[in-house]
C-alpha cells in the first residue's frame, strides 16, 4: 500500500472519535453513513464533469483533483463501516491478472 494511504488511514481511524468541531472527518462521521454516501455521490459527478471537460479544455489537473476528492471521501466511507482501503487493495490483487472477459465468462 503507498505511504500516503497508509498515513490517511491511520488518520481517518483516529477521526472516528475526534471531535466534529475541529475535524471534517469527524463531521462527516457525526452526520452519518447517508451523508457520507451523499458526498460520495457529489464527488463522482465531479469526476465525470472533470473528465469529460478535459477532453476539450485538456485540464487534466482538475480530473487529478475531482479524483482525490472522490477516493478520499470513499476511504471516508470504508473507515465509517469498518473497512480499510486494504481490504479493496486486497480484492484487486485477487483478480490481478484474471481478464474482464474471462471472470465475465466464467460468471457462466
Ligand atoms: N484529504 C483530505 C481531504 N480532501 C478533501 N477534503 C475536504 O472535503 C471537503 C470537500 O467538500 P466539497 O468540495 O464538497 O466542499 P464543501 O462544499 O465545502 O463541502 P460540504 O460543506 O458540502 O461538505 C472540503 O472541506 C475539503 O477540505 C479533505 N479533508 C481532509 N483530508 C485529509 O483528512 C485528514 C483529516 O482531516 P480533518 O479530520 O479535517 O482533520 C487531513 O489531514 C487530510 O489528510
Amino acid at each position: 500500500m503507498s505511504d500516503i494511504i497508509e498515513k490517511l488511514t491511520e488518520v481517518l481511524s483516529s477521526r472516528r472519535q475526534a471531535d466534529p468541531d475541529s475535524s471534517y472527518v469527524a463531521q462527516l462521521h457525526n452526520k452519518g453513513l447517508d451523508h457520507i454516501l451523499k458526498k460520495v455521490g457529489e464527488e463522482s459527478a465531479e469526476v465525470l464533469i472533470a473528465a469529460k471537460a478535459s477532453e476539450y479544455d485538456h485540464n487534466r489537473d482538475a480530473v487529478v483533483y475531482e479524483t482525490a476528492d472522490l477516493w478520499f471521501h470513499t476511504m471516508v466511507m470504508l473507515s465509517h463501516l469498518g473497512l480499510e482501503p486494504a481490504d479493496v487493495l486486497n480484492e484487486l490483487d485477487r483478480r490481478f491478472g484474471l481478464s474482464g472477459i474471462e471472470e465475465k465468462a466464467s460468471r457462466g
